[in-house]
């Protein structure tokens, strides 16, 4: 494909995003309909629609509509490319640029326009960030970096770091969990390669990693892992010492793959139905990975971003407090309550934390630390909350 034709394919998905398809099954839609289109296309198209859903205010401001063409116009013209290069005659390109659409487009306005935010989002923003809102939601406009997480149960990161490099993928340390791996290039390389397929390795942003790696895990715990989901944590658990490791989600389908993935990995997990819990308890840890905004992942997952409304965020506040309170039971005295989001905002953070202890006597905070979205991490936070003995 050329690269206007794959501009004229990204207009095509987000004008199905625009109109209520999620990105993923919009792309994926395209891909199944377009056989012609090479992986180096599928990847060119995507990047495209992402990277114009994290700034999707700016560009349709600068493309004078929020539309799939309007937002295309708009980035290229972020990207001082010359509208006309790509707009144009050729084959599959899209139509040539109108009057109106060549006279339109402006500058964002200053605020939750050129933040790429939703306008009701950035007041509650700013005061639940403060001094760090700008910067938070300056980051979120920018591309993730892609982070691997080395699996000690089959690998070190020197080994996996020497296997990645002979299938041209290269990779630094990265500071904020002895695990995590920076990918420096060959990105694309990582699903086919040995260390990837074999289980040296899995793709895991370096906060969820270090949020793991903060617990206070010993050989022989009892650990729960009460959101599993697709097991990312499940996994970076069984690494970090010999557990007596449990997996649930009210929503097992999302489990799936998990015994799959464990086999790869090497590890041992028990996946867990609901009602299962409380027989299969008391645990000395349970983390709680808790469904959330992802305010924090918005890089990784920019529709969300534009789908969270205040009623949503409320809902998901909701879910978070009865997360709580349902996993705190199925925590021996003692034990440990971690409880983590990728998410910045207060609300969902220490703000949920402060209303648990206000509300259930016996629990006191050990510690909560964050992640911020603007130090190279996804934005995350976490704490750790205790049982006090009561020696019944
Ligand atoms: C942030 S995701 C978990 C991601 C996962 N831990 C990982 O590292 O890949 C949150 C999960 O919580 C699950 N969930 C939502 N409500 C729940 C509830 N009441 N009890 C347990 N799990 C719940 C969702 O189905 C979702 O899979």
């Amino acid at each position: 494909m050329t690269p206007a034709a794959r501009a004229q394919a990204a207009i095509g998905i987000l004008d199905s995003i625009l109109s209520g398809a999620a990105a993923e099954q919009a792309l994926t839609g395209w891909a199944r309909r377009s056989r012609f289109a090479g992986s180096k296309d599928r990847a060119a198209v995507r990047d495209h629609v992402f990277d114009i859903l994290r700034t999707r205010r700016t560009c349709a401001a600068r493309g004078g509509a929020m539309t799939g063409r309007g937002l295309m116009l708009g980035a290229l013209r972020l990207a001082d490319v010359d509208p006309d290069t790509v707009f144009c005659s050729a084959p599959y390109a899209p139509a040539p640029l109108s009057e109106a659409e060549r006279d339109g487009g402006r500058a964002p306005v200053d605020g939750a326009e050129s933040l790429d935010l939703p306008e009701w989002l950035w007041p509650l923003w700013q005061d639940r960030l403060g001094d760090r809102a700008e910067d938070a939601a300056i980051a979120l406009k920018k591309r993730a970096p892609v982070h691997l997480r080395v699996n000690l149960l089959k690998s070190d990161p020197d080994q996996a770091r020497e296997s990645l490099l002979q299938d041209g993928v290269t990779v630094q340390a990265h500071p904020a969990a002895r695990t995590a791996l920076l990918v420096l290039e060959g990105a694309r390389r990582i699903r086919a390669s040995r260390a990837y397929m074999s289980g040296l390795v899995e793709l895991q942003d370096a906060a969820s990693q270090a949020v793991v790696e903060a617990l206070p895990l010993r050989d022989g715990m009892r650990v729960l892992d009460f959101c599993a989901g697709g097991g990312g944590k499940t996994l970076a658990l069984a690494a970090q010492a010999r557990l007596e490791l449990f997996a649930h989600d009210a929503a097992p389908r999302r489990m799936r793959d998990l015994p799959e993935r464990a086999r790869r990995a090497g590890a041992d997990v028990t996946i867990l139905e609901t009602s299962e819990l409380a027989r299969t308890g008391p645990f000395d840890l349970v983390l709680c990975d808790a469904p959330c905004s992802g305010s924090g992942s918005w890089r990784r997952a920019p529709e969300g971003k534009w789908s969270l409304t205040p009623e949503k965020l409320a809902g998901l506040c909701e879910t978070q407090r009865a997360i709580l309170k349902q996993a705190a039971n199925l925590v021996s005295p003692g034990g440990t309550l971690a409880y983590a989001t990728c998410s910045v905002l207060t609300d969902e953070n220490a703000g949920q934390i402060d209303l648990f202890l206000e509300g259930t006597p016996g629990w006191r905070k050990v510690s909560d630390v964050s992640w911020m979205v603007s130090d190279g991490t996804d934005g995350f936070y976490m704490a750790h909350l205790t049982r006090v003995f009561t020696g019944t």
